[in-house]
């Protein structure tokens, strides 16, 4: 990456000023690190072979945590159908089967292998004592060719984990999970749902989808990031004793690294904290929201109105229509303008208003189904960010803006376009939703050349910057009432008041999901179907504490 890199120690840092810079954040304590596959094969390795923790007892650990979890879902009589592959995945399930057994469960294992000398030594050493224990063992011919099974069982997924190499292969696992699948019992799977690649979170279905999946350490890319993440179900994950120099050393050595946010942390920022109480309107801001085309104003409207209850001073609204009918229809505190010369923005009329009536947030796009811009836009508007102006670009300002970028360099600290997967595609960007952190990687590096940050929305959105070279923040709390038209609106609108403040745009953006998921999840407690206007309407106070 050519300019804006950081040194890699202040990279880490996902500094949270507030309005007046008194607070700062170090990334590590809003979120964890996510393991990728080759972090979590290290630790494993060093933690056996350098720090002297033998396999066994890793292995132990991690099949007792799988057991507590299965039989705390165990009904009474139910039957527990263990499926364990030839790896160490088979070995955790193996030792998992023995203590429910020695509970007093009824288990039933299916060793899938095509050979016992297929299996790992550790594997090996579980089967014996399961053997020593008389636990019932039957063979995947057995199972496939029409064992009787009680229907509904709780199903212990420990065919493959993060030992799969490439795409899941037709034959004797993939067929014992499907037949596994028509049993249709709870799946318990044992650090990935077999088949499933922990760095990659693509819409493909394993042929076992967890409804829980207890992993060991940390959590991979495809717990934490949708689509992948529905196929994992509830991610647990359980410490087993890697050591903490393992587990230091394999960070140290990770190329690129995803966060997971947390949202106790997030909410623990008050962007206007610092606000002296006798702070006059232009203190916290004036912001201008343009956007609308002919469906209409009421996505600008909403992001308006989400940027006034987010803390905004003063909220102007720029829409194609005439200003009687936008007023006729909105809050009263908003103040309307009309800066549009047919589909196209009216730039100059624009940049006096910004700076005339002091303008320090503008977003455009919200309710817009092609660009506004026209050459010489977006010169203007890098001009203005230069004397202080922060930029939000949303759905219709999005399209083709990769191309239009391109004479233009912004300041990353202070664009912030908000994509999702369609709007990313048709910024010409990337021909594909991304789906692994490699392309992650290159989005940064693209970043970095037009001087944006990105928040890729999706239910489990992340932030792409180049101020945070090789690291990824991934707000990964989803929530289906979220997934609704207008929810983008009320982002943006947030988004464009935190602007306001200090905050950098990847700082703001998952500071404005997590509120605007804070208040959903609140909302919800009232037992009311919540729409994104309710969310928009009840954006509470910035002092909030997340329920667990
Ligand atoms: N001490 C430790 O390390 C700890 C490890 N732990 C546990 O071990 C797990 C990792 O174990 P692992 O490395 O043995 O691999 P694992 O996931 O069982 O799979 C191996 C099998 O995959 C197969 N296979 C490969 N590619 C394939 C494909 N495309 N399509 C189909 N099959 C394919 C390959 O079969 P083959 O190709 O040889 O026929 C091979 O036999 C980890 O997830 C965790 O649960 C925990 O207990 C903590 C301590
Ligand atoms: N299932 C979900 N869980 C969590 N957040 C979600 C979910 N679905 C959507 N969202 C969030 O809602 C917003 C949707 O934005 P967008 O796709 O632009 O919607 P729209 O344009 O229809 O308003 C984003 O902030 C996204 O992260
Ligand atoms: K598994």
């Amino acid at each position: 990456m050519k300019s804006h890199k950081k040194s890699s120690k202040s990279s880490r840092r996902l500094e949270a000023a507030s309005i007046n810079n008194r607070d700062s954040i170090e990334l590590p304590h809003v979120g964890k690190p996510i393991w990728s596959v080759a972090s979590a094969k290290n630790v494993d390795r060093a933690s056996i072979s350098e720090f002297k923790i033998p396999s066994l007892s890793l292995m132990e650990c991690a099949g007792r945590k799988v057991a507590v979890v299965a039989a705390a879902r165990c009904r009474p009589g139910q039957l527990i159908v263990v499926l364990a592959g030839p790896g160490n995945n088979g070995g955790d399930a193996l030792v998992a089967s023995r203590y429910l057994h020695l509970w007093g469960y009824s288990v039933l294992v299916i060793d899938i292998l095509n050979d016992f000398k297929d299996q790992t030594p550790d594997r090996s050493t579980q089967g014996q004592s399961l053997d020593e224990l008389n636990i019932r063992r039957v063979s995947p011919h057995d199972f496939q060719s029409g064992l009787p099974l009680p229907s509904k069982p709780l199903i212990l997924d420990g065919v493959l984990g993060i030992g799969i190499r490439g795409s899941l292969r037709e034959g004797l696992y993939k067929s014992c999970l499907q037949k596994a699948s028509q049993l249709n019992g709870t799946v318990i799977s044992i650090d990935l749902p077999s088949g499933m690649d922990g760095d990659c979170w693509s819409g493909e279905a394993p042929p076992l989808p967890a409804d829980i999946t207890v992993t060991f350490g940390a959590s991979k890319a495809a717990h934490r990031i949708y689509p992948a993440a529905r196929y994992c179900g509830e991610t647990l994950v359980f410490d087993i004793g890697f050591s903490k120099e393992a587990v230091d050393q394999s960070l140290a050595k990770t190329k690129h690294q995803l966060w997971e946010l947390a949202p106790e942390a997030l909410a623990r920022i008050n962007p206007w904290r610092g606000l002296a109480i006798d702070a006059h309107k232009f203190e916290r801001g004036h912001v201008l929201v343009i956007g609308g085309s002919s469906l209409g104003f009421g996505a600008p409207m909403m992001a308006a109105v989400s940027a006034a209850r987010a803390g905004a001073g003063w909220v102007s609204l720029a829409t194609p229509h005439p200003v009687e009918t936008v007023m006729a229809r909105s809050p009263l505190a908003l103040t309307h303008q009309n800066f549009f010369k047919g589909d196209h923005l009216d730039i100059a009329a624009i940049s006096k208003f910004v700076e005339q009536r002091r303008v320090k947030a503008l977003l455009i796009g919200p309710g817009m189904v092609t660009s506004p811009f026209q050459s010489g836009d977006l010169e203007t508007l890098a001009r203005l960010q230069r004397q202080g102006l922060s930029l939000v670009l949303d759905a219709g300002a999005l399209h083709q803006l990769g191309e239009r970028l391109k004479p233009t360099r912004l300041l990353p600290e202070k664009t912030l376009l908000t994509p999702h997967p369609g709007e990313l595609i048709k910024m010409g960007l990337t021909p594909d939703a991304p789906k692994t952190l490699a392309d992650f990687e290159q989005l940064q590096e693209t970043c970095n050349n037009l001087g944006v940050s990105i928040f890729y929305k999706s239910a489990s959105p992340v932030i792409v910057s180049p101020e945070l070279p090789h690291h990824f923040p991934c707000y990964s709390q989803a929530n289906n009432s979220l997934g609704k038209a207008g929810s983008g609106d009320v982002l943006a609108g947030i988004c464009t008041a935190l602007a306001l403040t200090s905050l950098p745009s990847w700082v703001i953006a998952p500071l404005a999901q997590c509120h605007m998921h804070y208040t959903c999840q609140k909302l919800q407690d009232t037992g009311k179907e919540i729409i994104p206007e309710d969310i928009c309407s009840n954006l509470g106070t910035w002092d909030i504490s997340f329920r667990s």
